[in-house]
Parts: structure tokens; sequence; C-alpha cells
């Protein structure tokens, strides 16, 4: 199977293969060719350039993108999307004066929804959430990180995990699992937290680890949930059974999370909202990506992730959807695009970068994926006619997307 997109206004975001991520100055360029081809082979990204080198070769199905903005398909590094109904009634009790902290202590939030999954079965669980990955593929994601969380229970957490493997043998997009076991205390266990982190270390991961049903391991580091100390003694045993860390840190109080999630080397860490100098000084140096979630802030009207501050420290910044039923039911990478370019103050360049190579970087596959690259996966979204790369975040809210490549495979 060959394919070759021809004419097309703007090809985005290509790059060598050695670029893995992109760091401060360098996301303000997004290295462009205008008026090029694509030519795909099988699942492979194998020639581009201008039009004028595109030879005259056969090929089994041709494209004409003019007009038309041919990039990378988007990375979304942060996700809970298995989760089980909703949570449109604490929406509204938010809209009426409550806040996000006092609902999860009268006992919704999280432990809400684990409660809905825990009355799930896994049938229905998986049927709920494809509808959700349909939804995210046909807005142009063609890599999701998916956590685990809602479970809080080793027969749920595995089943929450055993749903994701399964979205990944039936659906084409580049799948990550992470195990989020420490996402709140449940309810049996509020008198006894360490006897939930024992039942974490000693019962759940084993168990993970057997099934190889997870690639990463996350805790929620935040007042109220798991404390410093509980972070690192689930991160390192995590890493025991080759999970690599993740953390969420910083959503409402900045109080030395980043820093442990450096120390312990952890690919990402999430959320940010609230950030000091410490934090910085932290990140600088390290192979951690700090990851921003702009549609949560949006969604719950907290501070969003100082992301002029990161990058012009010199740090990378990665953006992704953190798509749940609680701060972000919405899996829409393109306004997350728009809302870090109005409501951060990125530029187009920095946001799609963000959005893209270090977007894959925060997942661990930006060797494959993340930009259109010789030899890389052939995940590609073909806009509609635009003007430029500027009017996607600038028209938000419109859906500018007209076809999504996956394993080069054309699929909406
Ligand atoms: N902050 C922790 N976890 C999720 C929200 C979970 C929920 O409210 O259900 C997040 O990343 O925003
Ligand atoms: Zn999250």
């Amino acid at each position: 199977m060959s394919l070759l997109i021809i004419n097309i206004k703007s090809l985005i975001q290509v790059r060598n293969q050695n670029v893995l991520k992109v760091s401060g100055e360098e996301m303000k360029h997004l290295p462009t060719i205008e008026n090029a081809f694509l030519y795909i082979e099988n699942d492979k990204i194998v020639d581009y350039g201008s039009m004028e080198n595109c030879k005259n070769i056969k090929v089994s199905k041709t494209i004409d993108a003019l007009g038309k903005i041919v990039m990378p398909t988007w990375c979304d590094s942060h996700t809970h999307i298995v989760y089980a109904g909703n949570r449109e009634q604490e929406f509204v009790d938010r809209i009426k004066g409550l806040s996000y902290t006092e609902i999860a202590n009268r006992g919704g939030g999280i432990l809400n929804s684990a409660k809905t999954l825990q009355n799930t079965s896994e049938d229905d669980l998986y049927q709920q959430s494809i509808q959700r990955i349909k939804n995210v593929i046909k807005l142009g994601t063609g890599a999701l990180e998916i956590k685990s969380g809602y479970g809080l229970t080793v027969e749920s957490e595995l089943k929450m995990l055993r749903v994701i493997k399964r979205i990944k043998e039936h659906y084409p997009l580049k799948i990550k699992a992470t195990f989020l076991g420490a996402h709140a205390f449940p309810e049996s266990y509020l008198k006894d937290k360490q006897g939930y982190i024992d039942l974490i270390i000693n019962k759940m991961l084993p168990k993970i680890a057997n099934e190889n049903l997870a690639d990463f391991i996350d805790v929620f580091c935040e007042k109220g949930y798991f404390s410093l100390d509980d972070t690192d003694a689930i991160l390192t045993a995590g890493k025991q059974y080759g999970l690599i860390p993740k953390i969420h840190v910083n959503q409402f109080n900045a109080f030395g999370g980043v820093a442990l999630g450096v120390k312990h080397n952890a690919l990402s860490v999430d959320h940010l909202e609230e950030l000091n100098q410490d934090d910085i000084d932290a990140l600088k140096g390290s192979d951690t990506m700090p990851v921003a979630l702009p549609s949560c802030s949006y969604f719950l009207s907290i501070p969003y992730t100082p992301a002029r501050q990161i990058i012009d420290s010199g740090l990378p910044l990665a953006l992704a959807t953190d798509y749940n039923p609680g701060s972000t039911p919405s899996g829409n990478m393109n306004f997350v695009v728009s809302t870090a370019c109005i409501k951060m103050k990125m530029t187009p360049e920095e946001a799609i970068n963000a959005a893209t190579i270090n977007g894959a970087y925060a997942m661990g596959i930006s060797n494959e994926y993340g930009s259109i690259t010789k030899g890389k996966i052939a995940n590609l979204i073909i806009t509609k006619p635009v003007p430029s790369y500027n009017y996607l975040p600038y028209s938000f809210g419109e859906n500018n997307i007209e076809t999504v490549i996956i394993n080069g495979e054309v699929i909406t």
C-alpha cells in the first residue's frame, strides 16, 4: 500500500530523526515546507519535499491537498478517557457555587467516579470508552496516554487496565497505559491511608506487572491526596516493576512535588497550575517534560499553567487534554491548542510543537511519532483549506480537520 499526498499548501512540523523534544527558543520554530508532497509506504513516512521534486511514481492512492495543511496527528499524553458515567451534577453544583475541593470533600469527585466504575461491567466500561476513542480520533489524535485511577480496588484497577489493553488491541492509534491507583484514598481507607498504599504496592503492582498492563506509574501528589512521602514510596515501588514515573503535581498547591518527580527521573510532571521558581529550577537540566492541561483550567476556572515562564526559562512544554469526567470532560486537542494560545500566550508554533513532538516525548514515543520525519509512523491530519497554520488556533471551536490518517490508512 502506498499513498502520495500532493500540492500540500504547507507541510508542517518537518524534522530530522534525532529531534525528540523542543525546548525554550526552539519551540518558536515550526519547520515547514510550502507547496509540498508527502509519500507513505504501508504505515511509514518514506519521503517528502517540495512539489518540484515530486517524482512521477505509481502509487495505490493519491490525495490532492491543494490549499490544505498536512501535519502530524496530535499526541495527547495525559488522559483518563476510560471512565464510567459522567459527573454532570457536580458541574451544575459548581455553577451554583461549590468548589471542586468542596465537592470532593463531600464524597464526590474521584470517589464518585470510582463508585460508578466499580458498579460497571468490564464490557460496559469498554463500550462507553470506545465512543470517546472514536471521537478523539476524528478530532485528530493519533497517540494517547490513558490512566487507570477510577477503580481504587485491586479488581477495579485491573478492570480499567484490561479495558485499556482491549482498546489498544482494537484501535489503530498508539496507546500507552498508566497505573494511577494512587489517584485518591478510597472511603474504606480514609482512616488507614498506609493500608491503601500497602495495597497499591503489595497487591496491585505485582498483578499489573504480571499481566503487563502498564507502561507508566502515576500519583496524584496534592494536599488531601498523596503526600511527598507517599508519592516517593509508590514511584519507587513502581520503578522496581519497570514502570516509568509520571506525576499529577502542583494542581492546587506547590510543595516540592516537581523536584520529587525530577529526582525520580519522571518522564513528565503534569498540571503545574501553581508553579514557583524552585519548581522551574528543579526542571532545568532534567529529562522531565512539564505538561500543561489548559482545558482543565478552563473547565474548573483555576489558574493556567504559566507557559511563558516555563518556555522563557529555556524549558520544554507539552500540552494535553486531561480528558476525564470531573475536571475536563473533553478530549479535543484542537481546543487545547487554541486555549494555550489565547489564555497562556503561547504562539501557534509553540502550541503546535507542545501538542505534537513534545506530547510524543511525554509518552516516550517521539522516536516514532510527533513529527513529519522519514521512517516515522504515518499519523497525519489533513486540514480543510485554511489560510495558514495560525488559523488553526485562531478559529477556536471550529472543526478544521478534513482527513485523519493513522498508520498510513485514511480513517476519517
Ligand atoms: N487531579 C487529579 N485527577 C484528574 C481529575 C480527576 C477527577 O476529578 O475525576 C485531573 O487530572 O484533573
Ligand atoms: Zn489527570
